[in-house]
């Protein structure tokens, strides 16, 4: 998906909330555990419920990894379901990746052509010839961590080099790789009143934030100081939406969650 296309559907649903798929078996409804792919079925009545409020899904691996190969296969049912019922939906892999070029080069085409989401999560600390490989498939995105939402983001991110932040050292160099304009970046909802300065780094870039809702991010404070002139936000919420309920209901508890959060960035866009 391009840009173009992102802030297109942003515009049109009013919205640029991103529903974090992070599903763990013990917080789902005990109904599904009945399902012979209770991850698929509870992914599934998420996604029918909410995308019509959201215009990204992140699914972060770790939660299928955690369950093997049925965790794996669950996720490729999840992007193939959205790829072919809601091809309008940009689809997130929060896998935090990034290795030596070649080891890369096979991480992107895991994320970007086996699955075929549109972006993926890449840390930085390894430098230019780890994120180049990514950077090189057209429509894909590369979404960069650079402020990340943790207390742990306190113990190098934000450590004074000789001009700047290491964050901000991150933001700077990468806008040199080449096909630097697939980049976007991380930063936590957490850290909002970090964004000012950052976009004056990055103006143009689209920001994943999470940290709304379960991490106590404010999603005010983060459009007043993350804004720019196409939205270039996508604000993540997570076990905020997705276990809303444990009940039946779980789903239509889910979109009247994701609902409230679409009422208050329809203000803004
Ligand atoms: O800085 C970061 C980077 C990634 N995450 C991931 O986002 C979601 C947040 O989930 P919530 O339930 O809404 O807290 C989760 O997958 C994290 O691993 C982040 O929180 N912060």
């Amino acid at each position: 998906m391009t840009t173009a296309q992102l802030v297109s559907e942003i515009k049109k649903k009013q919205s640029f909330l991103c529903i974090g798929l992070d599903v763990d078996l013990n917080k789902i409804p005990e109904h599904l555990l009945k399902e012979e792919d209770p991850i698929f079925a509870f992914n599934k009545a998420i996604i029918d419920a909410t995308h019509h409020l959201c215009v990204a899904y992140k699914p972060n691996t770790a939660f299928y990894e955690a369950y093997g190969l049925k965790g794996w296969k669950a996720l490729e049912k999840t992007i193939v379901y959205l790829n072919e019922n809601y091809p309008e939906i940009f689809t997130i892999a929060d896998a935090k990746r990034g290795d030596i070029g070649n080891t890369s080069t096979m991480y992107a085409k895991a994320f970007f052509e086996d699955l075929a989401f549109d972006s993926v999560t890449v840390a930085p600390y390894m430098g230019k010839d780890s994120v180049e490989p990514f950077l090189e498939f057209k429509d894909k995105h590369t979404i960069l961590l650079a402020l990340t939402s943790n207390q742990g983001a306190f113990d190098f991110q934000t450590k004074q080099l000789e001009e700047n932040e290491l964050y901000k050292e991150v933001l700077k160099i990468s806008k040199t790789y080449k096909n630097s304009e697939n980049l976007m970046y991380v930063v936590g909802a957490t850290k909002a009143e970090y964004l000012a300065e950052i976009r004056q780094i990055i103006p143009e870039s689209f920001l994943l934030v999470p940290g709304v809702g379960a991490q106590g991010g404010n999603l005010q404070e983060v459009c007043k100081y993350g804004l720019n002139n196409q939205i270039g936000l996508l604000i993540n919420s997570s076990r905020g939406i997705i276990y809303a309920s444990k009940n039946e209901d779980f789903a239509q508890q889910a979109a009247k969650k994701a609902q409230e959060i679409q009422n208050e960035m329809s203000a803004f866009v």
